[in-house]
């Protein structure tokens, strides 16, 4: 038997409907931490992260308001793996530990169980903090149509960023559990509804009323 309520890490790719599918499951009242939330937090004003940051980059990645310049910090790390490294070696670890902090909030909260939604979740280790990954899989075509006409980025760029992450066949052979967000957002809400099921059964509570 896991720990109540169980922690189901959430991944997959870009664009590949992480948020979309955190949404379904808080239709059935599931609560859920996102990792790309937790990741501006860490990179606010006055937060060690950022400060770093400048002094590695200088002005060009800040605002006049001394806030991050996301897009511009995305075009160096998106373009030198060994910048997106250091990058990554700034702010996981703080990210990670805000992370346990919020999963331990919802282990101690009456919810049958919560979501870590991550699209790092395997390859910065954070699985080891859930009990179970569910992975929402999407053909790469789609994935990059979906990122370029929802962020300001061209395809090129999109490219380059699901080059960065896990290959699609390697974090499917790492799932535990596979949603297949081919399809519409009805489809979509059928599927979580049958996790939902199966979820609450492994956490020993009877299907939602
Ligand atoms: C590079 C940054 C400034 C770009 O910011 P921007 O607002 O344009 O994008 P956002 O943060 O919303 O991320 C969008 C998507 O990019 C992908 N992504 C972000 N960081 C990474 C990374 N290090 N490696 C691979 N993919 C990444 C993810 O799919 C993410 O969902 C930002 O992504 C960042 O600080 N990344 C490093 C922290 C990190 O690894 N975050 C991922 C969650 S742990
Ligand atoms: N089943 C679906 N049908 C139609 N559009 C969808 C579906 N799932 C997701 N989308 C759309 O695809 C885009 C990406 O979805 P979403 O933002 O949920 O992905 P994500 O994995 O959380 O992305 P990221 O990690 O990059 O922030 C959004 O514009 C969303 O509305």
């Amino acid at each position: 038997m896991p720990d109540i309520p169980l922690i189901i890490g959430v991944t997959g790719g870009i664009a590949s409907g992480k948020s979309t599918v955190a949404r379904a499951f808080a239709r059935h009242g599931i609560p859920w931490v996102d990792a790309d939330d937790v990741a501006r937090e860490v990179v606010e004003p006055g937060e060690p992260a950022l400060a770093a940051i400048a002094e590695r980059y200088g002005e060009r990645v800040l605002q006049p308001d001394g806030r991050l310049d996301r897009r511009a910090l995305r075009e160096i790390v998106f373009a030198d793996a060994e910048e997106r490294r250091w990058l990554e070696g700034v702010t996981h670890p703080r990210i990670r530990e805000r992370l346990t902090e919020r999963l331990a909030a919802f282990r101690d909260g009456d919810a049958p169980y919560a979501l870590l939604v991550s699209p790092l979740l395997f390859e910065s280790g954070q699985h080891a903090l859930v009990d179970r990954t569910l992975v929402i899989d999407v053909p790469e075509a789609l994935q990059i149509r979906r990122t370029a006409s929802r962020d300001d980025v061209d395809e090129a760029q999109a490219q380059a960023i699901v080059a960065a992450q896990m290959p699609r066949r390697e974090r499917l052979a790492r799932a535990d559990d596979v949603l297949d967000n081919d399809t519409d957002e009805a489809g979509l809400a059928e599927r979580v509804a049958d996790l939902d099921r199966r979820y609450r059964a492994l956490a020993g509570l009877p299907p939602e009323r």
